[in-house]
């Protein structure tokens, strides 16, 4: 392995501080900009090499002491050694670039984008840790950073406190049905009536087991406990206490399915929902398009608007139309099973709705975008169909700018977009964009 050493000039788009050296670059993580290093080169990375921090020989002017004891073990968090200003401020530059790089340039991306939105630290309401058991003792945690090793957690700053203090209890279920080396996801999520856990994997799974999981899970006080033994095979209920596992969208309680998709922070729900709600507020008819159980679709609905909508996850689909319907709003909301991939909305369909809101999965909207910008060209299929207003939430910089620039070259303006923080201290950003024609 080669050694380079150098400047870190800026960060990179995944939290790696970037090394120009002789006309080549290097990634280099648990860098900030300024610090001089000295690193052993790895493997091409894009138009790179990642490389690995060996030396620091000199701290840069924004590197500060991380919060939490486990940083750089554990692969959770890439950047609590940055100072909070320039940290905010490249997170904010993740989308800009994103829109400059698709040609948003009149009026400039910068002018387009606007602050980010922070979200509070241990905020965090839902996590998927992994377990392993090792000999007479499990490790869980995160993986350390780009291995397959488990920090055995015992602190977190980003974690609501109760997804943190359960994981003692889990380990002791847990280690009743895990053979020795075997190793199992956990997906925790908190919500109002306490922590709904799907373990994922495989596991020693006779009566006995059954019968002594849902005794621990009764005496960890969860809302319910689930398992299934891969991402294909439906989630088995194992325990549920007095109260189903639910959670609140605006007024109107859901209850969520075994895992089903829940905002990573409500902080960073309520954000994109008070940004999509003002910007949707004279809007009568609208579609909610990926709209899991309801985040949006419901809080909609309970403004008075008449609501459509779509989601591929057909036990998302039953508990928005659930919940709807306890809460009076059936009426105003149908919520239809839909791979909006194969089978987006289409021109007929739009003819119903002033708006569309939609909330793509990280690979974006690319089909039904695709519809909407035909819609709006008068053609074989009648007339100019496409709503006045879009409203897209997306938690890809990339995939977020692609769609927009479909939809700006189809004769929409991008007002503004909001980058939302909502996983503080990883790479990823959260955004929301509104766009009018
Ligand atoms: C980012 S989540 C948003 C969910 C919801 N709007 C919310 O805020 O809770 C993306 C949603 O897209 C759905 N999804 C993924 N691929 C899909 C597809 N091809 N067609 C329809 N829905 C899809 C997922 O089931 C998930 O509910």
């Amino acid at each position: 392995m080669r050694d380079v050493e150098g400047v870190i000039a800026r960060m990179g788009g995944q939290g790696h501080g970037v090394l120009d050296k002789d006309g080549e670059r290097f990634y280099v993580p648990f860098t900030v900009p300024g610090d001089r290093v000295s690193a052993k080169v790895g493997e091409e990375r894009g138009d790179g090499f990642a490389a690995q921090l060996s030396v620091l020989e000199d701290a840069g002017p924004d590197r500060v002491e991380p919060p939490c004891r486990h940083f750089q073990a554990c692969g959770g968090c890439a950047l609590q050694h940055w100072a909070d200003a320039p940290y905010r401020d490249w997170k904010r530059d993740r989308l800009v670039s994103a829109l400059q790089r698709r040609d948003f340039t009149d009026p400039p991306a910068a002018d387009l984008v606007d602050d980010l939105v922070e979200v509070p630290d241990r905020s965090r309401r839902r996590a998927e840790f992994v377990a392993r058991r090792v000999k007479n003792r499990v490790l869980m945690g995160f993986h350390e950073a780009a291995s397959r090793k488990i920090v055995d957690l015992e602190d977190c700053v980003v974690l609501r406190p109760a997804l943190f203090a359960v994981l003692p209890a889990l380990r002791a279920m847990i280690i009743e049905v895990l053979g020795d080396g075997w190793a199992v996801d956990l997906r925790v999520t908190e919500t109002l009536t306490g922590l709904d856990v799907v373990i994922i994997g495989k596991l020693k799974m006779r009566v006995q087991e059954r019968i002594a999981l849902s005794r621990a899970a009764k005496a960890a006080a969860l809302a319910r406990l689930s398992w299934r033994f891969d991402m294909s095979s439906e989630p088995e209920m194992l325990y549920q206490g007095e109260a189903a596992p639910l959670v609140k969208f605006g007024d109107t309680v859901v209850t969520l399915a075994p895992g089903g998709f829940l905002q990573a922070t409500a902080e960073a729900e309520q954000a994109m929902a008070d940004l999509a709600l003002d910007a949707l507020k004279d809007a009568k008819r609208v579609a909610d398009l990926f709209s899991g159980c309801g985040a949006f679709a419901l809080r909609l609905a309970a403004a008075g608007k008449s609501v459509l909508a779509a989601d591929a996850d057909r036990p998302a689909i039953a508990a928005l139309t659930a919940a709807a319907k306890a809460a009076g709003l059936g009426g105003r909301l149908t919520a239809e099973m839909r791979d909006l991939e194969r089978r987006p909305l289409t021109r007929q369909e739009f003819k119903k709705l002033d708006a569309i809101l939609l909330d793509p999965p990280r690979a974006g909207a690319r089909a039904q975008v695709q519809q909407i910008a035909e819609a709006t060209q008068a053609g074989a299929g009648g007339g100019d169909t496409a709503p006045p207003l879009v409203v897209m939430a997306a938690c890809d910089p990339n995939s977020f700018a692609r769609d927009a620039r479909v939809l700006v070259d189809a004769g929409y303006r991008l007002e503004r977009a909001t980058p939302i923080d909502q996983f503080r201290w990883s790479p990823h950003l959260e955004m929301l964009g509104i766009f009018r024609r």
